[in-house]
């Protein structure tokens, strides 16, 4: 479990702070599929950020079970990130001059997981391994980043618009991925979008306004990709 307790954040000068996170606490359970929303501006990011130990709060703490990760050093830190979280952003962050397999043994790598290439299988890409990113479409590209994360088995996957770059079909298609790997691999996912429609596919829906949870609610049911309006 994901534990948030009682987060603050400020950006800007200490003579003038602008407070983004404003008392966020919240709880995310094991293979959860938990949605932020909000408008333009509210914290999402941050929070995402924070919850994966991207960033630090100002004050407040976040939990993996037992574990606060506030508090550890930069490289605890990044040690924490490396074995236990994957992110995967709207931008794919792909090396240009590297093919999908070598992409996704990047990933792999970090954990030394040796059988990376049934991620690659499972996101329908097992014969495009020499093409390079370049050489893909946007959809294809996006679910390399998915095998990337995904190839060192987190156990947690963040993602921030993870469609925002995509078009219906191929939003669709990326998230069915996502959630058919979260099936077969039982990780958590907290996913930021724009897309209230998504909200329909998860567990649990965060709703964000000006930098505290407005709403926060869980869905007795979950829609599909294809299920869900866009
Ligand atoms: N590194 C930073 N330095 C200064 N201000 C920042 C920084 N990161 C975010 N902000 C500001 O904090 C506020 C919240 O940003 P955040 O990205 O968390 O919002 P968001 O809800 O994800 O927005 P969007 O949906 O537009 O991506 C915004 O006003 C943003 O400009």
């Amino acid at each position: 479990m994901i534990r948030a307790c009682d987060l603050f954040k400020s950006y800007g000068s200490a003579d003038n702070p602008f407070p983004v996170l404003r008392g966020i606490s919240l709880d995310i359970e094991d293979g959860e599929f938990a949605v932020i929303l909000g408008a333009s501006g509210s914290g999402k990011s941050t929070l995402l950020n924070v919850l994966s130990g991207l960033e630090t709060p100002d004050q407040g703490d976040v939990y993996y079970e037992e574990k606060k990760i506030t508090g550890l050093s930069e490289s605890e830190l990044t040690r924490f990130r490396r074995e236990q979280v994957g992110f995967i952003f709207q931008q794919y962050y792909l090396l240009p001059h590297m093919n999908v397999d070598k992409n996704v043994k990047m990933g792999a790598d970090l954990s030394g997981n040796k059988d990376y290439r049934e991620v690659i299988e499972a996101v329908g890409l097992g014969d495009k391994l020499e093409k390079l990113p370049g050489e893909l479409s946007g959809g294809e590209q996006q679910r390399v980043s998915v095998a990337r994360a995904l190839a060192k088995k987190p156990r947690v996957l963040f993602l921030d618009e993870p469609t925002g770059a995509l078009d219906e079909a191929t939003g669709r298609l990326v998230l069915d991925y996502i959630c058919r790997l979260q099936k077969m691999y039982h990780f958590t996912v907290v996913m930021v979008t724009h897309n209230q429609n998504i909200a329909q596919m998860a567990h649990k829906v965060i709703l964000m306004n000006s930098g505290k949870i407005r709403d926060l609610y869980r869905n007795d049911t979950q829609k599909t990709a294809y299920e869900i309006g866009w």
